[in-house]
């Protein structure tokens, strides 16, 4: 089967094809002695599979398992990783990988860009939404009991291994919370995304749909011509913050519960209909959101009664500067502009709009 390779800038490749194993030793670097490769409970084996092959190839190779989903992303599984790190002797010329989904490849990230101020890091993600998203840009980091991702460091990957055999046994739901960021591209920058996802909606939400991997492509190549051009996020990077106001609030409020992409989907939605409110949008893109995110089973409303709780979180959102909130909104597909201060009354009514009883 065939491998595509989409650069990011000069600095590294995104791999997406079938049983990629063998580009590893390539990618760690020359030199390179200890390896660490951190992975989920659920991804036991695998993650030990990639330790032995590491090991076989002549690589000091250890493995330490982490809390699966958004349990690892704390400070205290950071710190049992420092330790491990430290107890190994890691070196600056040694390296992490990670295998697994957003919430490993982010903790990973981090744990490599802080010990000893930076080593080499190389993502392999296992769900869709670490390999169209999370793996993809150099965004690392944790979470604290204040907020979502409210620690955390820039570190590009050396490399990112996205071996599409892996979604195989994803659970549905959470291949499903990955088509939200799919989807957000499509809105973004890439209308062809949207076309086919409408086209066959049901077979978007399959491992072996028709179009995952040209819609796992299309996203990679969305991320990784915005994060060549300002890895940073001084500007042009805040796009891929879109319908994530809201999301992070939600995901927040519902201490991590819900699923990251399920809680972007509203999250879309809610940004939608504050950008309708604020007569950026017009109705028919307001219900194209609705409708493309409902006919993949994602969630367009949230509960009626926890604004309060939402507007303190999203006042913490890093897009915020000092007391002005800073929304992402389109004012058509591919056009993003940004929502500078929005009227409260303004965000209150967007929430009435996806709030249900
Ligand atoms: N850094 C970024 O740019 C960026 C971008 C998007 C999202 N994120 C972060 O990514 C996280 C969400 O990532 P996610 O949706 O991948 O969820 P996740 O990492 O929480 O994984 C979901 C669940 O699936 C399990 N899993 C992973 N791969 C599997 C497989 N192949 N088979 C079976 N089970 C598997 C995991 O152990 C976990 O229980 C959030 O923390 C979000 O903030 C980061
Ligand atoms: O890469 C980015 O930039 C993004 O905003 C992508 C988002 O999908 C992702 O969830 C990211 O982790 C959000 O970052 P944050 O800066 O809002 O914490
Ligand atoms: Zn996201």
């Amino acid at each position: 089967m065939s491998t595509t390779r989409i650069s990011v800038g000069d600095d590294y490749d995104v791999v997406v094809g079938h049983g990629l194993l063998d580009e590893l030793p390539g990618l760690l670097g020359e030199g390179t002695q200890r390896v660490l490769v951190i992975h989920p409970r659920a991804l036991a084996a695998t993650g030990e599979g990639v330790r032995e092959s590491l090991g076989a190839k002549g690589f000091e190779a250890y493995a330490a398992e982490v809390p699966d989903a958004e349990e690892a992303k704390t400070a205290q599984v950071a710190a049992f990783l420092w330790g491990v790190l430290g107890q190994a002797g890691f070196t600056r010329t040694d390296a992490v990988v990670s295998v697994g989904g957003g919430a490993t490849t982010d903790l990973a990230g981090f744990v490599a860009a802080t010990w000893l101020r930076g080593i080499r890091v190389v993502h392999v993600p296992t769900t869709l939404l670490a390999m169209v998203d999370a793996a993809v840009g150099g965004k690392t980091g944790i979470n604290t009991a204040e907020g979502k991702n409210l620690v955390g460091a820039f570190h590009p990957p050396a490399g990112v291994l996205c071996d599409l055999a892996t979604l195989e046994t994803l659970p549905r739901h959470d291949f499903v919370a990955g088509l939200a960021e799919v989807v957000k591209c499509g809105f973004i920058a890439d209308p062809v995304i949207l076309d086919l996802v409408e086209a066959d909606p049901e077979g978007a939400t399959r491992p072996d749909g028709p179009h995952l991997r040209e819609l796992i492509e299309r996203a990679i190549q969305v991320k990784a011509d915005v994060v060549a051009q300002d890895l940073k996020e001084a500007d042009l990077r805040e796009i891929l913050n879109y319908g994530h106001t809201f999301g992070h609030a939600v995901e927040q409020v519902e201490r991590y519960a819900f699923r990251h992409g399920a809680a972007v989907s509203i999250g879309m939605v809610y940004v939608a209909e504050l950008a309708r409110l604020a007569g950026r949008m017009d109705d028919a893109l307001v219900e194209r959101h609705r409708a493309i995110l409902t006919a993949l089973g994602l969630p367009v409303t949230y509960r009626g009664d926890r604004w309060p709780q939402l507007l303190d979180a999203m006042k913490r959102d890093k897009k915020s500067r000092g007391s002005l909130l800073r929304f992402v909104v389109l004012s058509d597909v591919g056009r993003p502009v940004r929502l500078e201060g929005p009227d409260p009354a303004l965000l209150q009514a967007a929430y009435a709009e996806v709030s249900r009883d």
